[in-house]
């Protein structure tokens, strides 16, 4: 097995500055691919372990390039995942001034984060998308852009200069990156934990998302992320990725899964990992009646009623 993770490059992403946190990182080779598509399939072909992809940030939601990628294709699995806090810095070539400025890149995740700052101080200014936004840096120092909103620590790296620092629309926002490898058991449950699905429904009818809501409810798990795709198959056609907090060890998201796959289409099973946001010690206590204690005395009751012992 190769010991790499491929991740969004190029050198100088967030990403990059995200994964470096991970402490596995350290003992991997850390290699940069052109998109998040390319990242996983380097995963899909065998080239790279895992990969390390945007998935989610708290402006705009689903990161859908890589919900996508999750959704389709050869089925891939989320290890881990991390939380960073971004602010944007205005990336430019020395010399150049906010009068100058015709024309601004950056991964079309960051025009979200920024849009009221554009408005504000550059308004006639063309928004270019880049594959990411130190791709947008790369692209201002060969002179194709006038500026880039890439992390400040990018400026270094592609001899730009920060016009300006601290960028963002929204306070506290934050992106979350996932480390995906191919499908393997996961991590043993810590007690703070999420567990990642797609759920396609069987048939169309009042109340379809309702039902699928319904077995994770009717379990006492929490929800931390649904968000619908298209399916390709037209207009109204769509699956569910989402995010419910627990493993899949636990009695209660096991039945869930498992009244899920009774019920649903189609099934697929992210991954259960380590949350990012809180500790164990500070996750919600298990709702009445939904321990792995209550729900395996339910079920040795009815094993005592099938057998005449109760
Ligand atoms: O990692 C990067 O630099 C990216 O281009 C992805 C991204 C986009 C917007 C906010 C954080 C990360």
């Amino acid at each position: 097995m190769p010991a790499s993770y491929a991740y969004l490059g190029p050198e100088g992403t967030f990403t990059e500055v995200a994964l470096r946190t991970l402490p596995e990182a350290a003992t991997r080779e850390l290699v940069p691919y052109v998109s998040v598509q390319s990242a996983l399939d380097a995963v899909r072909a065998g080239e790279a372990e895992a990969a390390f992809v945007p998935i989610e940030n708290s402006v705009e939601g689903g990161i859908t390039t890589t919900l996508d990628e999750l959704v389709a294709g050869e089925p891939l699995t989320i290890y881990r995942e991390v939380l960073l806090s971004i602010t944007f810095a205005l990336l430019v070539r020395p010399g150049t001034k906010l009068t100058d400025i015709k024309t601004v890149s950056a991964h079309p995740a960051a025009q979200p984060q920024v849009r009221n700052w554009l408005r504000k101080h550059l308004p006639d200014a063309v928004w270019e998308s880049a594959a990411s936004n130190a791709d947008a840096a790369r692209l201002v120092q060969e002179g194709r852009y006038d500026a880039a909103f890439a992390g400040e620590f990018a400026a270094a790296r592609y001899g730009l200069q920060a016009l300006e620092t601290g960028i963002h629309d929204a306070e506290n926002a934050q992106t979350r990156f996932v480390l995906v490898g191919r499908p393997a058991r996961p991590a043993a449950p810590t007690g703070a934990d999420k567990t990642s699905v797609v759920l396609w429904q069987r048939d169309d009818h009042p109340g379809a998302l309702r039902d699928l809501l319904g077995e994770f409810a009717t379990r006492g798990i929490n929800l931390m992320l649904l968000q619908s795709r298209p399916t390709g198959a037209g207009i109204g056609n769509y699956c569910f990725c989402i995010d419910a907090e627990g493993h899949v060890s636990d009695r209660r998201m096991a039945e869930a899964l498992m009244g899920l796959k009774r019920i649903c289409l189609q099934v697929r099973f992210l991954g259960s990992y380590p949350r990012a946001d809180i500790t164990p010690a500070e996750a919600r206590p298990t709702p009445p009646g939904t321990s792995d204690e209550e729900f395996m005395a339910a079920a040795d009751w009815v094993t005592r009623c099938e057998d005449g012992r109760f």
